[in-house]
């Protein structure tokens, strides 16, 4: 029976730092974009286990046994388009990224670590549990002036080297047209992006934030300015003046 699910990381973190109410957002198709769109204050594509069809970047069939989720992907792509459009401010986890991506026209890799040259970033075997989720795989190289780098400023980090986890097999292989990579895993993967032009914070990343947030700072830095973009946009929509002004 298919199930309209969010892991309990996602909620607390919303609950947490981002400081909002979660509200699921059910996988039915693009029929409810219209009405929920001014509904929205913000939107959080989490990760997930299954994987964009490949039909939908052109790619080729996924090795048999891949999990796929046709309803999600028939729910979050035409969403995170509109809300783009709107200026809903989006942030982007692991497979939320990916579909972020497609969704904007770009591309997948499917199994990185088939690819000659490339890292493993799958799912450790050798850690235990919950270390795989909240200890660190390897480090990201961010770019010095992109958004992510201002939105980490008066943190106290290297952008050489950020340790970030690593649970996915698939990451972005051509970047959509609007998606402006902002950081790198040593073999190149890209590791974070923003949407050019978005009307509102637009950033996906292919780590999970949110399983450290209470003892990273720069976990919980992304989540604090997605919370406050969603603020900004929720006043904005109920036009209220001082809020608006302070854009
Ligand atoms: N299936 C995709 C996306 C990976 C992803 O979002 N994983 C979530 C895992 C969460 C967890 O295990 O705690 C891929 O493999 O790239």
């Amino acid at each position: 029976m298919p199930n309209h699910a969010a892991s309990d990381h996602y909620i607390r973190v919303v609950m947490g730092p981002v400081g909002g109410i979660p509200v699921l957002i059910p996988a039915a198709g693009e029929g409810i974009i219209e009405e929920l769109l001014p509904r929205l204050d913000g939107l959080l594509l989490t990760g997930s286990r299954s994987n964009v069809q490949p039909a939908l970047y052109q790619g080729p069939p996924h090795l048999e046994g891949t999990p796929e989720d046709a309803e999600r992907d028939s729910t979050t792509l035409p969403l995170t388009r509109a809300a783009l459009a709107a200026g809903v401010p989006l942030l982007a986890i692991c497979r939320g990224f990916q579909e972020m991506n497609v969704a904007l026209g770009g591309t997948l890799d499917q199994r990185i670590q088939d690819l000659p040259g490339r890292m493993d970033h799958s799912t450790p075997s050798d850690q235990i549990l919950p270390k795989v989720r909240t200890g660190k795989a390897h480090g990201v190289r961010v770019d010095p002036g992109s958004q992510l780098a201002r939105l980490w400023s008066g943190l106290d980090y290297d952008p050489a080297a950020v340790p970030v986890n690593s649970l996915h097999n698939q990451g972005v292989c051509r970047p959509a047209p609007r998606l402006r990579p902002e950081a790198w895993a040593p073999d190149g993967t890209v590791e974070a992006a923003r949407v050019d032009n978005a009307r509102g914070f637009a950033v996906g990343v292919q780590w999970h934030p949110e399983y450290d947030w209470q003892t990273d700072a720069l976990s919980r830095r992304l989540f604090e300015t997605f919370g406050d973009a969603a603020r900004r946009h929720a006043a904005a929509r109920m036009e209220l003046p001082q809020a608006v002004a302070a854009e």
